[in-house]
């Protein structure tokens, strides 16, 4: 069976020199516990905001890890040190530009600084990468969506695409619980148990 393998990268020079303790990959993994019903691997890197590193970081999960999924938290606002975007396009053989235009659509019902993320979605390979901003919260913000009260969704998180999007790049067929997030699909796609 081809298993789900996902990279996570938490990119924080103060997280990943000790100052205070990385709140990105627990918050990743939980999230990602809740929404996905198929099995899955995970590896994960802690790296400073410094370009070459998180390049390497995304080469080594992609290359070496063969991670379907990559998903960085971190450094894609403005500032000076902020380059995992810039990382990201280094390494990327084609862009995914939906990704990045719906995150910022999505964070804009939570922050009105959301047009400050740089955040891209790319493929390298087979591999999809997305970059996430670095509050924890924006993790199930941005994955998710936007849902009212009753918990009915408002405004599709990127998660939505991410299972189809694995699926057309011959990874494994991904499966969502969509309460938290229902993964779209074209019928044609749909597994015949999913009809
Ligand atoms: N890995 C993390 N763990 C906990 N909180 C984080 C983490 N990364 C970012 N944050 C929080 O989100 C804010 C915005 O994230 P951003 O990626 O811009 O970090 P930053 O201000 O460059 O700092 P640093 O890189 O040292 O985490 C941070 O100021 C911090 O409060
Ligand atoms: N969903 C969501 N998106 C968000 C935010 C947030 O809190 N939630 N913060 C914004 C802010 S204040 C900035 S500066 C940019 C970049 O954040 P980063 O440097 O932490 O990646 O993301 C924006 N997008």
């Amino acid at each position: 069976m081809n298993t789900l393998r996902i990279g996570l990268i938490s990119v924080s020079d103060r997280a990943s020199n000790g100052i205070y303790q990385d709140q990105g990959i627990p918050a990743l993994e939980s999230w990602l516990q809740s929404a996905l019903a198929s099995s899955w691997e995970v590896e994960t890197r802690l790296v400073p905001d410094e370009q070459s590193l998180i390049e390497q970081a995304i080469c080594e999960l992609v290359d070496e890890r063969f991670c379907h999924l990559v998903l960085t938290t971190g450094g894609t606002g403005p500032a000076r040190r902020d380059v995992t975007p810039d990382a990201t396009l280094a390494v990327a053989d084609r862009e995914m530009p939906g990704f990045g235009e719906q995150m910022r659509q999505i964070s804009l019902n939570f922050v009105p600084t959301a047009i400050l993320s740089r955040q891209v979605g790319v493929i390298r390979k087979q591999s999809l990468i997305i970059n996430l901003p670095g509050q924890p919260k924006s993790i199930k913000e941005t994955l998710e969506g936007v849902k009212d009260e009753a918990g009915n969704t408002r405004v599709h998180g990127i998660f939505a695409s991410v299972p189809y999007c694995i699926q057309l790049l011959d990874g494994p067929y991904v499966e969502t619980h969509s309460a938290v997030v229902a993964a779209f699909r074209p019928k044609s796609a749909r597994r015949e148990t999913n009809l």
